[in-house]
């Protein structure tokens, strides 16, 4: 088995519930998570690495195939998850990936408690970029904005591939963001640095496994 198979094996796992559940974790250090708080959620990477369509599939659950349109400026949409019995509200801005619109998302970095940093799969360009832009990310957001990278398990980041147009790991980037984001919170002591294999259910047989979506 090669390695780039079994790489790719582990993208179509499903993720599996963490040992011990969020509300567990509060509920044992006696604190209290604020329902009312919004957290604001922000977007960014390339243009083109599919960020929009990434929030069109998790906000609509659906994928719009066809003529690329950039982003031009900056939106958002709002969303409250569930996070074991908490409603955890995201403000999720989607950015323009563009350059000529990167001194505006700057802006944005600020008050970002988490960012969720794409590239394409399919891209080596967008996959260099990222080291650029976690660049800017430290030197603009805060120093303890929750930051996910999707589409690559490096520099000790939270890591999910995800698939736009399926909805593969969709849910789960936004939930794993989320309860991170309830963990920091309430100050909960930082835990070991998250493992991808922790999200992973044992590997099964597979085919297929080589295929694009
Ligand atoms: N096959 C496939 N195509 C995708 C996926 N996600 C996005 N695309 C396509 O990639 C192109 C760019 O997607 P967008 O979501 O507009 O990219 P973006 O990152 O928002 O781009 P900017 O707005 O310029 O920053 C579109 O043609 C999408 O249909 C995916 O998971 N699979």
């Amino acid at each position: 088995m090669s390695v780039l198979c079994r790489h790719r094996r582990r993208r179509a796992a499903r993720p599996r519930e963490s040992a011990r559940s969020v509300m567990d974790q509060i509920s044992a250090a006696g604190v209290a998570y604020n329902q009312d708080l919004t957290h604001k959620t922000i977007l960014v990477g390339d243009s083109g690495v599919g960020k929009t369509s990434l929030l069109v599939q998790f906000d609509q659950g659906k994928f719009i195939p066809g003529s690329f349109s950039s982003t031009v400026g900056i939106g958002f949409t709002n969303k409250v998850l569930t996070v074991d019995e908490l409603k955890v509200r995201l403000q999720i801005w989607d950015t323009a990936g563009q350059e000529r619109f990167r001194s505006v998302t700057h802006a944005y970095y600020r008050d970002a408690q988490a960012l969720l940093l794409l590239y394409d799969i399919t891209s080596r360009s967008s996959f260099d970029n990222t080291r650029a832009w976690l660049t800017e990310i430290h030197e603009y957001a805060q120093d303890d904005v929750v930051i996910m990278l999707l589409g690559n398990k490096e520099y000790g980041v939270i890591f999910l591939e995800t698939s736009a147009k399926t909805g593969l790991n969709v849910d789960e980037a936004f939930m794993t963001v989320a309860k991170e984001l309830v963990r920091r919170s309430v100050q909960l002591p930082i835990e070991p640095r998250f493992h991808l294999h922790d999200l992973m259910e044992p590997e099964k047989e597979s085919s297929g496994c080589c295929g694009f979506s």
